[in-house]
């Protein structure tokens, strides 16, 4: 028998899916959310809501941080159709536009008892993290639009060993992605890992050539260069856009042989190696300041791929710090703390500048009970956030109005996705009184019709 939790504003609207459920057999109780909140178990049951997305994100957040996956127990309610493209990236099992009447609450119930057991009413035990990060690209941590997109990318290049750059910003996981992809690339041969920005000019080719013994002065082994270690592997350029220009000309030489002449020998080498470089500026400014050579980005640019900031990816804050904490509290010996819900609204308006790097230290430092936020207020006092978010708020206001009021646009000016627009809004308590952007995301893709149409199953 089906179990349902209803957490429900609407009288109305419980007492129909009340009627409906009883009629379809299923099991109901109903739950207020701060009842939801506070609660350590909540079951295996359907929670049927119908509140605000601010609410829905804390009682998801709640739910994940029990180890619950809310994309198996989560369905939301909302008015009209296309409100399911709204938010449409939160973590939930469905949207179901209310059912205007006791029969089409019926067809929600049926709807959910079939769709249902395709979702497996899953305990928390069963959706539990990963205990280690075998996969740091595994689903779990990706539930961002903005990182699907990059994993989707990284999946296409993982199985062929072609030239990649990996652009992002510091902390991001870069390192993670190119190990990642050497890993699933079936290369027999090493990751060689080659940090640019710590190679002093001097030392560039003796440490990527190798050197013969005599070759100068100290040199008394044979050693191999980088290059060569690489063989049959991938060689990983980590922070290429500070490699001085000198080393960029003597670099691509040996890209396009695949191979170098070791320093103090006479016969070169040839090593057959995929080539992987990160870099956190975007190259056509630097070959603008004549920072980077042309030539060698083009030798390099075969595939791109953008990873995003932590703050463009929000929606996998919350299983990573999870993970995050999980991963510290094994490494120190530690009980696994516990987060309420303003700790969490408090990690999602942090801004994220170290990234995922930033991240797992806060998390680290959670564990070990050490001060969360005070490193941050002394270094930026509070004066600066609030200025910042000031300017946040002007902007969007301003572009509001230059936009007559329509979100779609809006976020289309900003280059935000809607739903962050939304995310935005209702964070800095700027009033959405507009339906254009609504109703012109419906337009062309779902007219009204019968409600049951839009069991969206997100996810699934
Ligand atoms: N998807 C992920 N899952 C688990 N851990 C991650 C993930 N992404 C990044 N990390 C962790 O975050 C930290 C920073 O990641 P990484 O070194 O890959 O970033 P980066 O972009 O290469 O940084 P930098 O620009 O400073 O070289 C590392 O400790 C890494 O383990």
């Amino acid at each position: 028998m089906m179990n349902l939790t209803l957490c429900l504003h609407s009288e109305e609207l419980k007492s129909r899916i009340v009627a409906a459920a009883v009629m379809m057999q299923a099991n109901v109780r109903e739950l207020d959310l701060d009842y939801l909140l506070k609660s350590r178990n909540l079951g295996c049951a359907q929670i049927l809501i119908d509140h605000d997305v601010q609410q829905i994100r804390r009682l998801i957040m709640h739910l994940q941080a029990l180890g619950v996956d809310p994309r198996r127990q989560v369905i939301r309610f909302i008015d009209k159709p296309w409100h399911a493209y709204v938010y449409h990236d939160i973590p939930i099992f469905a949207s179901i536009v209310n059912p205007p009447d006791p029969i089409a609450a019926v067809e929600v119930i049926r709807k959910l008892q079939s769709a249902v057991p395709f979702a497996k009413q899953l305990t928390a035990s069963d959706t539990d993290m990963p205990q280690s990060v075998s996969d740091p690209l595994d689903e779990p941590f990706v539930q961002s639009s903005a990182m699907r997109r990059t994993v989707e990318q990284l999946k296409k290049l993982a199985g062929l060993s072609v030239d990649t750059i990996l652009m992002g910003e510091t902390g991001v996981g870069k390192d993670t992605c190119a190990l990642w992809l050497h890993e699933k690339s079936g290369l027999k041969g090493a990751f060689v890992h080659v940090n640019c920005a710590a190679l002093p000019e001097q030392l560039f080719e003796s440490e990527l050539f190798g050197v013969t013994a005599g070759a100068f002065t100290g040199a008394q082994k044979d050693r191999a260069g980088k290059l060569e270690l690489a063989h049959q592997g991938t060689l990983y350029l980590d922070e290429i856009d500070s490699m001085p220009l000198a080393c960029q000309a003597k670099l691509l030489n040996a890209l396009q042989y695949r191979g170098a002449t070791r320093l103090g020998a006479v016969k070169p080498y040839t090593s057959d190696f995929r080539v992987i470089a990160s870099t956190k500026v975007d190259f056509e400014s630097l070959i603008r300041q004549g920072r980077f050579r042309e030539d060698l980005y083009f030798r390099l640019n075969i595939s791109k791929i953008h990873i995003p900031a932590l703050r463009e990816r929000l929606d996998d804050l919350i299983p990573l710090y999870l993970h995050f904490l999980k991963l510290a509290a094994e490494a120190f010996k530690l009980p696994e703390p516990c987060l309420v819900p303003t700790d969490w609204d408090r990690l999602l308006a942090h801004p994220w500048r170290g990234n995922v790097r930033e991240l797992k230290a806060h998390a680290q430092r959670f564990v070990l009970g050490l001060d969360l936020w005070g490193a941050e207020k002394d270094s930026e006092g509070e004066g600066l956030k609030d200025r910042l978010t000031q300017f946040e708020r002007m902007i969007i206001e301003q572009t509001l109005r230059q936009c007559d009021g329509c979100t779609k646009k809006t976020s289309a000016v900003l280059k935000i996705p809607l739903h962050s627009l939304y995310y935005r809004l209702r964070r800095l308590g700027i009033p959405i009184e507009d339906s254009q952007g609504l109703a012109s995301e419906a337009s062309g893709s779902q007219g009204e019709g019968n409600s049951l149409t839009y069991l969206d199953t997100q996810g699934y």
